[in-house]
């Protein structure tokens, strides 16, 4: 994993919108925004998933695969949900199984934070957050979800800053 400022380029959002010189983001600085970052090792990939899921109660999971195979018929209208703003009312939890892409999320001064992972990244977008994604130019990304119940992915587009999620989500952020 990866995060840096995004360059707000209007050119295609696959490919790295990295600004020169760039501007790192920490570990530290995507926690400040909630958001949750693990790096899993293939030895135990399995037993560390199952303690994050243990310890933050997440009861499900089910896997995705994001490339023009994987979704078929529906690759056009998804990868253009995923890459508008939204927020969800849930975490969104994703364990990259293989390929590549890139979370984007506002961070705590709305500037667009670029998040690139790979096979072995473990990302937590909290309920609330501002966010989107995109495949890069390998078009291919293969990751499990993780959900507490029944999963709740409905993106609502930005604007929705009366949104009770988003609301306690800003509040989270400031308190912390
Ligand atoms: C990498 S999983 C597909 C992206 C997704 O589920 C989502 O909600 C993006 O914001
Ligand atoms: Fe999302």
């Amino acid at each position: 994993m990866r995060a840096y400022l995004y360059d707000n380029l209007d050119t295609d959002c696959r490919e790295p919108h990295e600004q020169n010189p760039s501007v790192p983001v920490s570990v530290e600085e995507l926690e400040a925004s909630g958001v949750l970052y693990w790096r899993l090792r293939d030895e135990n990939f399995e037993d560390q998933i199952d303690k994050i899921c243990a310890d933050r109660n997440y009861k499900n999971r089910d896997q995705i695969t994001v490339s023009k195979e994987g979704l078929g018929e529906l690759f056009d209208a998804k990868i253009k949900t995923f890459f508008a703003e939204h927020l969800h009312e849930d975490e969104e939890i994703r364990a990259i199984l293989e390929g590549t892409g890139y979370f984007d999320i506002r961070d705590k001064q709305d500037r667009w934070v670029r998040i690139k992972v790979e096979a072995g990244d473990l990302i937590v977008l909290p309920a609330g957050i501002y966010h989107r994604f995109t495949l890069d130019t390998n078009n291919y990304l293969k990751a499990m979800r993780l959900f507490k119940e029944d999963p709740v992915w409905t993106p609502l587009n930005r604007p929705c800053d009366e949104n009770p999620y988003r609301k306690a989500y800003l509040e989270a952020i400031e308190a912390n």
